[in-house]
């Protein structure tokens, strides 16, 4: 028997007492948005004590099965079972006297409300009725020192880092007296050391006995803290088996129906000459803040740079601004400029469609936020910032009929789900929007793409067509500026590696040599690793990637 099953309460662990029954049972859960059967006849069993992962291409239906499960949808048919007890989920009420709490992909927290508040908001309807303040207050400090989830408890969500927003969810969750924790993506948003450190948070509630259900596209975090997997492939369930049985290979495969190439594959780079030439870029956001602090680089044609770094260390206001989108408020000086000419970085002119006429593709970090416009259908979005473009222009007016033609061609290449030009941008799940994005500014063959995490809650079968489409795009002699939190990524895709702390270059890599222990060490700061960081804080206590608090940091005599 597997000694990790063993160890973690897996299925095949030491026997359960005859009187064991399931957290969840769910027996033949199906459910229908319109012709799209997202749930089909869905059967599902997660012992108590467990974490059980989840896992399927963009679109397989898992987060709608949760969602059923935590009282946001109501199935067509199908049961629920919860700790032996068939239950009837109408709301998240009902969820939650059930034991079952959620944390979702975009948080629902009140933001310009405390933790404090937020954490009691609605609970008075439920098991803690009507707690003081301080008695929340210390209900409150017991959990966080229970599970290493320390916060602030008088801190407004905006405040707070991404990592600890989600620590507010999970609290949230436990001070509503959950047995059951669902976790959707829970670690898109965060660095590799919030991922770690929400891992053993996890690991602390399973040693409690909480059950908790992962669903992720990352097939590491699968085989590193789940007992059992179930995978979905296009609304059913085809599989559940114990994490110690199986392997990345054989989940990609059992998701995907078809053999995934895990890694990139890409011969060396032949650059050509320079597209893109960033000197002295500076930039002061509204209050002051210096968030560019003298950049300078190049990118060549034929080659993928990639930006390292810890999240909120300047990546995104330099993509925002070479894209177009410069930060309202903010004061920009240096010098930019795409095959030779120079880049107008003042805020007004500065505007994405100019940005494309000068061959500039933009796939944008946030693309629900600036990627997409969610009321707008899949056909406009594919126009969307390319409207003035040529061959969608019949006289003086749109070419409707050309834009849904061609709209229709990059939806089928980029196999987006399900392939209706019509459905509006935000009824696609959310590796499907990213396919939509990527396709517009990839297939428009830009000579510089700018490109922010492009695999963001994608999946493998998408990721290794995104990463293909990538390597195609640079080996056409086209330059790419890759931004990614994922060093897996930047390492796989990157033909130069630069890092970025605090608005500034820390300096550049080559990936074939670079190990991700020094780039972790570049992305805190530390130039010598046998020197201290800047922040005062020893190379040996530095993890890669740690940037708990950095959105609180504001460079020292700024803002
Ligand atoms: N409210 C809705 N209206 C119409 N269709 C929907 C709605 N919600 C989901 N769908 C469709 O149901 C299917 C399943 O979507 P779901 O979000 O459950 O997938 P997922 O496996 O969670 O995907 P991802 O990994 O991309 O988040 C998709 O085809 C999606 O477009």
């Amino acid at each position: 028997m597997p000694e990790k099953a063993q160890k973690r309460g897996g299925p095949d662990a030491a026997p359960r007492s005859a009187g064991d029954v399931p957290a969840i049972e769910l027996r033949g859960i199906s459910k229908a948005f319109g012709p799209v059967q997202a749930n089909r006849d869905i059967d599902l069993r997660v012992e108590r004590g467990t974490i059980h992962g989840i896992i399927g291409e963009n679109g397989a239906g898992k987060s709608t099965l949760m969602s059923i499960l935590y009282g946001f949808y109501k199935p067509d048919s199908g049961e629920i079972w919860i700790g032996g007890k068939p239950v009837q989920i109408t709301d998240s009420m009902t969820a939650i006297r059930s034991g079952i709490g959620m944390v979702f992909q975009h948080f629902k927290l009140v933001r310009n409300f405390t933790v404090l508040e937020n954490i009691i908001l609605g609970a008075e309807d439920g098991p803690m009725l009507r707690p003081s303040l301080a008695r929340a207050r210390g209900r409150l400090r017991e959990l966080a020192q229970e599970y290493e989830l320390n916060v602030d408890p008088d801190a407004t969500i905006d405040e707070l880092s991404v990592g600890h927003q989600q620590r507010v969810e999970i609290l949230k969750a436990l001070y509503r007296q959950a047995d059951i924790l669902i976790l959707d993506e829970p670690t898109g948003v965060l660095t590799p050391a919030e991922a770690d450190h929400l891992f053993r948070i996890l690991n602390g509630l399973r040693d409690e006995g909480k059950t908790i259900i992962l669903i992720t596209h990352k097939l590491r975090e699968i085989m590193e803290i789940t007992d059992t997997v179930s995978v979905m492939r296009r609304g059913q369930m085809v599989a559940s088996v114990a994490t110690a049985d199986t392997s990345p290979e054989e989940l990609a495969e059992l998701m995907v129906g078809r053999k995934v190439l895990l890694q990139v594959d890409k011969t060396p780079a032949a650059p050509g000459p320079t597209v893109l030439s960033v000197r002295d870029l500076r930039m002061r956001d509204e209050d002051r803040v210096e968030r560019l602090r003298g950049i300078s680089f190049d990118i060549r044609a034929g080659e993928i740079v990639g930006i390292a770094g810890v999240s909120g260390n300047g990546q995104t206001q330099l993509l925002e601004l070479l894209g177009g989108f410069p930060e309202p408020g903010a004061k920009i000086t240096g010098e930019v400029r795409v095959n030779g000419q120079m880049l107008d970085l003042s805020g007004r002119h500065s505007d994405a469609a100019t940005r494309r006429a000068r061959g500039i593709g933009h796939v944008p970090e946030d693309r629900q936020d600036e990627g997409l416009i969610m009321d707008f259908t899949a056909w406009e979005n594919i126009a969307f910032g390319y409207h003035t473009a040529p061959e969608y222009r019949s006289g003086p007016f749109m070419d409707r009929a050309a834009i849904r033609a061609d709209a229709e061609g990059k939806i089928s290449r980029f196999d987006v789900r399900p392939p209706d030009p019509d459905l509006a941008a935000r009824n696609f799940s959310g590796g499907n929007q990213q396919k939509i994005v990527v396709a517009r500014e990839v297939e428009r063959n830009p000579d510089l793409l700018l490109i922010g995490q492009p695999t963001r809650g994608v999946d493998i079968g998408a990721i290794e067509f995104i990463h293909k489409r990538i390597v195609e795009l640079r080996d056409a002699g086209k330059a790419v500026l890759l931004v990614s939190v994922e060093l897996d990524e930047i390492m796989a895709l990157s033909d130069r590696i630069l890092v970025m702390f605090d608005g500034m270059i820390m300096g550049e890599r080559d990936p074939a040599t670079v190990t991700a222990g020094e780039l972790g060490l570049l992305m805190a700061g530390v130039t010598d690793p046998t020197q201290p960081a800047e922040a005062g804080i020893p190379p040996a206590q530095i993890q890669p990637a740690d940037r708990s608090e950095d959105r609180l940091v504001k460079p020292e005599g700024m803002g």
